[in-house]
């Protein structure tokens, strides 16, 4: 009999309200949020700005508790952060007077687990990993966007989390090295056999990256519409031009206009 995979992050019924200061109310963010990821996957949510992406993300790294619902990564709830979560957000938030390999050891370094010789093998390993052997003595000043961003990658997995949750890791950098760090991504993932949430305004990325895309409705947000991306496992540049990539993003596109004019932030004619 087949085993079925196991699920790592299950989001049930998830409630959040931020109380604003300024008007004495509660602005209902998250109403009802239900989705799952499997081990090994790489899930994107896509949806209007400020329907509660970040918030959502930000509650499943537990810095911010919810009103409703449960969160559970492994079947445990989450209720703080904790290092069974990596998050990468989009600008580097690497140690300047730090190189590359003390940056990526810094959360190996705070656990207070491995030796000092094994911080630096793990280090090593991860730099490797991301593709930046050679850069280990550079500073972040001394690196390009994208590869701070793999240095941000490794820092994240180094701690070895059981789930990336990164939002919008590539949206500072230019369009072809955004393109080049999407193929990264699959193949440090696939590496490392980590399970990620992704967070993107982009909808091809979402696409080309996911087994799934959930589409959250306008504030606050619902799942619309989750989207089974049934392209070939293995992605290429060639697949952004086929036809049935094209109908996924028209489709998605269209949720995500809907509800962008729901919000008041475009008129569909
Ligand atoms: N700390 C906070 N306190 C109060 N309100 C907040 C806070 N953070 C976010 N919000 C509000 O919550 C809503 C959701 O914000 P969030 O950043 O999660 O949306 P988003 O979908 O990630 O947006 P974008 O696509 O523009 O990045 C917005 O209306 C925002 O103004």
């Amino acid at each position: 009999m087949l085993q079925a995979t196991p699920v790592k992050l299950k989001a049930d019924s998830v409630k959040l309200n931020y109380y604003n200061d300024r008007t004495k109310r509660d602005l209902s963010v998250l109403d009802g949020i239900d989705f799952s990821v499997n081990e090994g996957e790489l899930v994107s949510i896509v949806g209007p700005s400020g329907c509660g992406k970040s918030t959502f993300l930000a509650a499943v790294d537990g810095l911010v508790s919810i009103d409703g619902g449960r969160i559970l990564i492994d079947e445990r709830e989450v209720t703080k952060p904790g290092p069974d979560r990596g998050l990468v957000f989009q600008q580097d938030s690497l140690f300047p007077w730090r190189t590359v390999q003390r940056n990526v050891a810094y959360g190996l370094e705070i656990q207070k687990i491995l030796s000092k010789q094994e911080i630096a093998a793990r280090a090593r390993k991860f730099v490797e990993l991301v593709g930046l052997a050679g850069f280990e003595d550079s500073y972040p000043s001394e690196l390009s966007g994208g590869m701070r961003q793999r240095v941000n990658i490794a820092r994240a997995l180094a701690v070895d989390p059981e789930l990336l949750l990164l939002d919008e890791p590539f949206a500072a950098l230019d369009a072809q090295t955004r393109e080049f760090m999407q193929f990264e991504l699959l193949r440090i993932l696939d590496r490392a056999q980590k399970t990620g949430l992704f967070i993107t305004h982009q909808i091809d990325e979402a696409i080309f990256l996911s087994n799934r895309v959930i589409v959250f409705s306008a504030r606050p947000a619902k799942v619309k519409e989750i989207v089974e991306i049934d392209l070939p496992k293995e992605r290429t540049l060639d697949l952004k031009h086929t036809p049935r990539f094209m109908e996924i993003f028209r489709h998605i596109w269209r949720l995500i206009e809907e509800e962008s004019a729901r919000m008041g932030l475009l008129r569909v004619h």
